[in-house]
């Protein structure tokens, strides 16, 4: 069988793109592994399928796969580069698209000079809801990592994420510490571990070893439980200019029970077809 595709990005943050409408696709996890190959596949940080919404009041779902085959509630970056698909790719005329994951519904609005701007939702800090092992919901936890103890804030974006402070993201140990964080026992869904430098209350860097597919250049959900872990933790103001190594995003939260909106580029890179 022939499988057109699409390949995009968000600050290097890389995706495959499937219109499963348009096509007869069933995407597995065994697929999407195969296909995220960088050597013996196409190559890509994650996998997302676009399909006809399940339920009404919704024009689409999208459904996203990391490079390691797991299923996933929610990719920031991703639903950007959904909503330049579709709209790209004549699905619909809109501008303003309401999209279901896994995690809920979000809401891409394209906007000018290329970007895309996503209600990402409400952050969630109950840890039953995150999942994170723990008996309070305090915004600041001890993580044992590697016989140290690490300070983490446990955050939901729809998908889990724990965010410490360094003070220099170059030379945080993001490929030994990522790793052990992301599989630790108290995130029983794994988590997304980000590594974030205050640069000032408006401005900060972020690295993130990404569950399922290791460092990323950029991580929309990630920059999403920096911000609101920082405006938390007292040390940042709505909105932030997050620099991530791939380029920069600008995340605006106007605090607890708020949604936190997201701005950045989504880029097609090229269309291409492989037989699978
Ligand atoms: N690795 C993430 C999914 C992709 C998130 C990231 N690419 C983004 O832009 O939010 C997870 O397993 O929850």
């Amino acid at each position: 069988m022939r499988l057109h595709f699409t390949k995009m990005h968000g600050l290097g943050n890389d995706f495959v793109v499937v219109d499963a409408i348009s096509h007869s696709v069933t995407m597995t996890s065994a697929l999407a592994r195969q296909l995220s190959d960088r050597r013996f596949g196409i190559g890509c940080d994650q996998l997302l399928v676009v399909e006809r919404p399940a339920r009404a009041g919704v024009d689409f779902r999208y459904r996203i796969f990391n490079a390691d085959g797991s299923e996933v509630e929610q990719c920031g970056n991703g639903a950007r580069c959904f909503a330049r698909f579709v709209v790209d790719h004549g699905l619909t005329d809109k501008t303003a698209i309401r999209v279901e994951t896994q995690s809920g519904i979000i809401e891409p609005r394209l906007a000018d000079g290329g970007l895309v701007t996503v209600d990402m939702g409400v952050p969630v800090f109950d840890p039953a809801r995150i999942p994170f092992q723990s008996d309070s919901d305090a915004v600041e936890q001890t993580l044992e990592v590697a016989g140290a103890s690490v300070v983490i804030t446990a955050v939901s974006m729809g998908n889990p994420h724990a965010v410490q402070v360094v003070n220099d993201v170059d030379a945080a140990p993001v490929g030994v510490i990522g790793p052990l964080i992301e599989q630790h026992p108290r995130f029983p869904a794994r988590v997304n571990a980000g590594f974030m430098q205050i640069e000032d209350r408006r401005s900060i860097r972020l690295r993130v070893y990404e569950r399922g597919a290791g460092e990323t250049l950029a991580c929309g959900t990630g920059a999403c439980a920096a911000v609101v872990a920082g405006i938390r933790r007292g040390l940042l103001d709505s909105p932030v200019r997050v620099h991530t190594r791939g380029g920069e995003l600008s995340i605006a939260w106007a605090g607890p029970g708020s949604p936190v909106l997201m701005t950045g580029p989504a880029v097609i890179v090229f269309e291409g077809s492989i037989e699978i």
